[in-house]
């Protein structure tokens, strides 16, 4: 918008005649109005009529504007021109239509004539801003094509008064040029001039080829030879800096018969240019979009034709894009469900959204063009459009994939890996049900525990593989011969549990019996080695004594270590009162009070003393370490009572561990401990020797008491060593070499052992307290402990002899040459504290 001059248009007429010059503007796209002094239109050209009309459909000849244009604010305005005689500006929001919103300036200007009684207003309207920019090149151009026949009426007076024309184009707040008939600019105005960036002496006189690109083609303007005038003609111009900008023309030639004038009007269309290339690129970028998408996007009008599918939907349907076009949807893919059945059309998603005019997200099935049913999961949305709903977009995906995925990923949750059986978690789940619905239905059920008789031979001898294979074979053999409602999983290692639903215990004892049948008979062959196997079955019926599935599973774990116990390849049928089971019971509470009293540090150590037989008096130098046990009342509990327990239910290295790091406290608090100690003998279990981390675990500590390592003599039962004889000669010679010593404990209990002492390190044999005990009146228990001592001389090791009651017992020892001794007659256990300090304060 281009300021006007800040004077009154002065006229030496009155307004009349200045309204005949005004046609002039008729050219103009901008909106002219000429006022009268109360603010009637006495003229306004056609992009005033337009926008007026636009705003209102009355016709505004001789009405007052303000009310025209629904704007009371207007005339207060206006009034203060006419009183002020200043020039004013106004901006002003419009609306064409509540989608269409246009800011426009308003600038009024006094108008003063020859008769001082009579005042008017030049009146511009200016677009600042419109939302909708096409519409505005619409309008403009628009209301241009009626000018022509106006023009040529105006064409015969336009010599007489081309001074006029000449006063009026240079105010006007609009770019327009004069030319004469050679095409040289004979007229600019401040708008051209900042439109082409050139001050007027350099437009003045100059070709116009200078500032517009189609003459500059040309040479001269074609169209302008064979009509009068050219409305709405898109060209380019030049600004100095060469830029181009592209206009709209509006020119008309005034007597062209004889010097033709042409006077031309222009808009920048630089803006609606570049607003129109970034909707292009934008619609082309969401056509891109659309298609590149992976999910399938279509819309559907009211009556769910398809109106647009980009290339995934069609692909996923089986069709092209086009193909989908017109199509019923309904008919063409959404009438079935996944079983087949019909779908009427009121139950599809897309329907009820569009009857609803609310969004929703659905699981549902589209038949391809193949008649194949794909899973699809979408999101469909109601399309509005003037106040009500005109379709729907559906945007969806195949889901089959991720449909098989969870499927697979389900069942690896559910099935075990090796036998491809339920796995424990789901059998466990599926009991849970059962015995939710045990009490309901009144049916009787029956679970089981299969843990298979001697399994570790196949792997030890065979391999871990041929162990696996048998596995898998025998899990499909009991499997096939299992009835259709009857549960079986794989619990874990070479347990199995097997749910008889349905069943009553009668029954389910004959099924089991012939479970075992099958599986003694069944032959495994590996390597041309034949195998045969048993099994061990716990039962249970599940009744009101068992509410719930840990109750269930420890039950028939129990019974089935009954059977293991009696002898195995047998089954053992829970009873809530089986003195056996009981046991058991009470052994799985120990596991609990252990793990307890091992996070409570509820354990002490009692020392006794060992002597050498020939000096019995010199005590507190050989001794060895006895575990115990503080209970939740603070009372003392042998380890008879929790080791077994701890060694049923693999706890015995965590209890060991603590046993080895409370000793080398111990021992190390003072340096003459040490020094008065020989040797500490601590007892370790079979299941620490053949735990290579309980190994790793000695060396760390051993090497954080490097001191303490000599005096350390560890002693390991005959059986631990023999039952596994590589792993304790190789845990020995570990430990050996940081320089302990070590005692094989209640050596002669297995006659076996003889044999085996050649392949362990051993220092000390400590010979079994049963022979040792009635050794005054046994004569079979005399020889026994002459025979072990012997062995043990003539191997250089030295012998201990345990359960040393009384003087009585220690004579015969001394007769046989026994070493060392051991038992109440000599030292009663004290605790180790009080021990050691005797050890520096002797009594
Ligand atoms: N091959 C193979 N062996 C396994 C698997 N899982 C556990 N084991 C072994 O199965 C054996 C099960 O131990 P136990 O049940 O105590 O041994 P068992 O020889 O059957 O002895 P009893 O049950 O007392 O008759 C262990 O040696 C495990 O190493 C497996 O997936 N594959």
């Amino acid at each position: 918008m281009v300021a006007l001059p800040s004077h009154p248009i002065t006229l030496n007429t009155s307004i009349s005649p200045f309204l005949e010059q005004c046609k002039v503007y008729d050219l103009l796209h901008s909106a002219v109005a000429i006022l009268d002094g109360r603010c009637c239109i006495l003229y306004e050209n056609p992009a005033f009529s337009t926008f007026n009309l636009a705003v209102r459909d009355d016709a505004i000849q001789l009405r007052q504007l303000p009310s025209l244009l629904d704007c009371p604010d207007i005339q207060d305005w206006l009034n203060q021109c006419l009183q002020s005689g200043k020039n004013l500006t106004l901006k002003k929001t419009f609306y064409y239509s509540p989608r269409i919103k246009v800011d426009v300036t308003l600038c009024a200007r006094l108008i003063l004539t020859s008769n001082t009684d009579e005042t008017g207003i030049f009146l511009t309207l200016g677009e600042e801003s419109i939302d909708f920019d096409r519409s505005h090149i619409a309008r403009s151009q628009e209301s241009h094509r009626s000018l022509t026949e106006r023009i040529k009426a105006l064409d015969n007076d336009k010599r007489q008064n081309e001074r006029l024309i000449r006063v009026l184009l240079k105010d006007a707040p609009f770019a327009m040029l004069l030319m004469n008939s050679k095409r040289e600019i004979i007229q600019t105005n401040r708008a051209a001039e900042q439109l082409f960036g050139k001050t007027a002496a350099q437009l003045l006189g100059q070709p116009c080829q200078q500032v517009l690109s189609c003459y500059q083609k040309c040479g001269h303007c074609p169209a302008m030879a064979t009509t009068l005038s050219i409305v709405a003609e898109e060209i380019t111009g030049l600004k100095s800096d060469l830029q181009i900008i592209p206009l709209i023309r509006n020119a008309v030639v005034l007597d062209r018969d004889t010097e033709p004038l042409i006077i031309e009007a222009f808009i920048d269309l630089t803006e609606h240019k570049q607003t129109q290339e970034t909707l292009n690129r934008l619609s082309e970028f969401n056509r891109l979009l659309v298609d590149s998408s992976g999910e399938g996007i279509f819309s559907v009008d009211v009556d769910l034709h398809c109106t647009f599918a980009n290339q995934a939907a069609a692909s996923i349907l089986g069709y092209k894009s086009e193909d989908l076009i017109g199509q019923h949807i309904h008919t063409l893919f959404h009438s079935k469900q996944e079983d087949g059945n019909l779908l009427p059309i009121e139950d599809i998603p897309i329907y009820k959204v569009i009857s609803s005019g609310l969004g929703m997200e659905a699981n549902e099935v589209f038949w391809n063009r193949n008649g194949h049913a794909i899973p699809v999961q979408y999101q469909c949305n109601p399309i509005h459009e003037s106040g009500s709903v005109s379709g729907a977009v559906v945007v969806f995906r195949n889901v089959s994939e991720a449909r098989a995925t969870a499927k697979k990923l389900d069942y690896l949750a559910t099935h075990d890996a090796l036998t491809g059986q339920l796995n424990r978690h789901a059998f466990e789940q599926r009991l849970a049900n059962v015995i939710k619905h045990a009490y309901e239905d009144e049916f009787n059920h029956v679970l089981c525990y299969i843990d298979l008789d001697q399994f570790k031979i196949v792997n030890d001898t065979c391999g871990h593989a041929a162990g696996d294979e048998l596995l898998r074979q025998l899990s499909e053999m009991i499997q096939n011969n299992l009835r259709r409602t009857d549960i079986f999983a794989r619990l874990g290692g070479d347990e199995f549990g097997l749910l008889f639903a349905n069943c009553p215990m009668e029954k389910a004892k004959v099924l089991a019996q012939e479970l075992l049948s099958r599986i003694s008979e069944y032959r495994f062959s590996w390597n041309n080695k034949l195998f045969s196997l048993g099994a061990s079955i716990g039962m249970a019926e599940l009744n009101r004594h068992i509410p719930d599935t840990s109750t269930a599973m420890s039950a028939v774990d129990a019974a089935c270590y009954v059977a293991k116990e009696r002898g195995r390849n047998r089954l053992h049928i829970y009873q809530a009162n089986d003195l056996d089971l009981n046991q058991r019971h009470m052994e799985i509470e120990w596991v609990a009070r252990i793990k307890t009293a091992l996070n409570e540090d509820r354990f002490f150590l009692m020392a006794q003393s060992i002597v050498l037989v020939d000096q019995p008096h010199v005590q507190h130098q050989h001794m060895e370490l006895l575990l115990r046990m503080y209970d939740e009342e603070g009372k003392i509990i042998n380890p008879g009572s929790f080791i077994p327990a701890a060694e049923r239910y693999g706890l015995m290295t965590e209890v060991d561990k603590w046993v080895v790091k409370e000793a080398l406290k111990q021992l190390t608090l003072h340096p003459q401990y040490l020094q008065q100690i020989v040797h500490c003998c601590i007892n370790l279990s079979g299941q620490s020797i053949s735990d290579e981390k309980f190994l790793a675990f000695l060396l760390e500590q051993l090497a954080q008491h490097p001191a303490a390592a000599k005096h350390l003599c560890l002693e390991i039962t005959e059986t631990a060593a023999v039952t596994n004889l590589s792993h304790a000669s190789q845990f020995m010679r570990s430990i050996k070499e940081k320089g302990c010593s070590f005692s094989l404990d209640d050596f002669g209990s297995g006659m076996s052992s003889f044999a085996y002492l050649k392949n362990l390190p051993v220092d000390f044999l400590k010979i079994d307290g049963n022979f040792v005990r009635d050794i005054n009146h046994d004569k079979v228990d005399y020889a026994m402990v002459e025979a072990i001592h012997r062995v043990g001389n003539v191997m250089g090791i030295k012998t201990i002899a345990e359960f040393v009651e009384n003087n009585l017992i220690l004579g015969h020892l001394k007769d046989i040459g026994v070493d060392c001794a051991q038992g109440f007659g000599i030292h009663k256990p004290e605790p180790l504290d009080k021990f050691l300090s005797k050890t520096i304060n002797p009594v």
